[in-house]
C-alpha cells in the first residue's frame, strides 16, 4: 500500500486503490442481500441463461449430426462429447457448469482486456500524433487499403513498440495474484500455506529505478530492440508469466493490431480537450471519464 502511495502514475485515482485494497472486506460482505449483489445476482443469471440457451441449441445440433462450429464453444463441446462418448458414461468430460465458466472466463478475460488496450492506444496516439502517422505511414506501406491479413500484421514493427508501451504505461490487467500451497520461503520470509501474494504490475511498470526518468512518458522507442532485450533486468509483465500466462496474448495482440490497423487506414484522430485523464481500475484499467477522441475521415 505504501509502495502504491510512493510511484507516481498519471492520472491514476488513489481513490481506486482504496477499493482494491479493501477486497477481503467486499468479499465477507457478498453474501448479504444489498442492492449491488442482488443486481450481480440478476446479471449473474442472466449470463449464465444466456450461454445455457447457446449449448444446448448446440448439443441439440451435435446430435442431430450437423458439423460443430469452428469456434471456442464447437471445440469445447466437441472435445467432451468425443470424451464421453469414449468412456461411455457423462462422469468424463467437463459438466455443463464448467464448459459455462470456460465460456464467461474467456469472454470477459479477452473482450475487457484488449478493448481497454485499444481504447489507451488511441489515446496515446491521440496525444502523440507523430506517433500516429508512423503507424499510419507504415500500414498503408503494408496494406495500402486493402482489407488487413494475418501475414501482414506480422511485419508491422512500429506497431508492435507502440502496442508494448501502451501495455507498460495502462496494463489492463494490473493485479496478478497467486496462492501458495506449501509453506514456502521467499529471501528471509517464511510464508504459510495459503498466503495470498500480489504482484501490481502498474507500479513494477513505472518503477524509475528500473525503467529511467522518462518511466512516466510514451516512448515506443524503448521496446525497439524488442521485448527480451529491453526487459534486461526489469520487470515486464503485462501477460503475467509462468504456467499460468495469459492464454490470449498472440490472439490479443493480432486482434487488436487488426482493428488499428483498419482504423489508421479509414480515420485521423486527436484527443479532444474534454477529455479527462483518469485511469480507472473496474476491474481491467480504464479511461474513468471514457476516451474523448476526435476523428477525421481521411
Ligand atoms: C491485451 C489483452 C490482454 C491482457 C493484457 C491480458 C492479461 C492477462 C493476465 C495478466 C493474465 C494473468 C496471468 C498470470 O496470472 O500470470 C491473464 C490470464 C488469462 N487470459 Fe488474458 N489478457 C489479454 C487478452 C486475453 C484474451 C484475448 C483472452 C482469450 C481469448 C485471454 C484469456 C485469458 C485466460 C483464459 C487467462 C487465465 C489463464 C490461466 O489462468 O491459466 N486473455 N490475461
Amino acid at each position: 500500500m505504501k509502495a502504491a502511495h510512493l510511484i507516481y502514475i498519471p492520472g491514476l485515482r488513489l481513490k481506486f486503490q482504496g477499493h482494491e485494497y479493501c477486497a477481503n472486506k467486499v468479499r465477507s460482505d457478498r453474501f448479504l442481500p444489498t442492492k449491488d449483489n442482488k443486481r450481480m445476482k440478476e446479471i449473474d443469471q442472466l449470463v449464465r441463461d444466456s450461454i445455457n440457451s447457446i449449448i444446448n441449441k448446440r448439443i441439440v445440433a451435435m446430435e442431430a449430426g450437423e458439423a460443430s462450429h469452428d469456434d471456442l464453444l464447437g471445440i469445447l463441446l466437441d472435445s467432451n462429447y468425443k470424451e464421453i462418448k469414449h468412456h461411455g458414461n457423462s462422469n468424463f468430460g467437463l459438466s455443463i457448469e464448467e464448459v459455462i465458466e470456460e465460456c464467461k472466463l474467456f469472454y470477459f478475460a479477452g473482450q475487457e482486456t484488449t478493448g481497454n488496450m485499444l481504447v489507451w492506444t488511441m489515446i496515446l496516439l491521440g496525444q502523440h500524433l507523430e506517433w500516429q502517422t508512423r503507424a499510419r505511414e507504415e500500414v498503408l506501406h503494408v496494406f495500402k487499403d486493402k482489407a488487413p491479413d494475418v501475414e501482414g500484421l506480422s511485419h508491422l514493427k512500429v506497431m508492435n513498440i507502440i502496442f508494448n508501451e501502451v501495455l507498460r504505461l495502462y496494463s489492463p490487467v494490473a493485479l496478478i495474484r497467486r496462492q501458495i500451497h506449501h509453506e514456502s520461503k521467499l529471501g528471509n520470509l517464511t510464508l504459510p500455506a495459503g498466503t495470498i501474494i500480489q504482484i501490481n504490475t502498474l507500479i513494477l511498470h513505472h518503477d524509475k529505478d528500473m525503467w529511467g526518468e522518462d518511466v512516466n512518458e510514451f516512448n515506443p522507442r524503448r521496446f525497439s530492440e524488442g521485448v527480451s532485450k529491453v526487459i534486461n533486468g526489469k520487470v515486464y509483465l503485462p501477460f503475467g508469466s509462468g504456467p499460468r500466462i495469459c492464454i490470449g496474448q498472440n490472439f490479443a495482440i493480432l486482434e487488436a493490431k487488426m482493428a488499428l490497423v483498419m482504423i489508421l487506414q479509414r480515420f485521423c484522430f486527436k484527443l479532444s480537450p474534454s477529455y479527462l485523464h483518469a485511469p480507472h481500475l473496474m476491474p481491467a484499467l480504464q479511461p474513468q471519464f471514457e476516451a474523448h477522441l476526435i476523428l477525421r475521415k481521411l
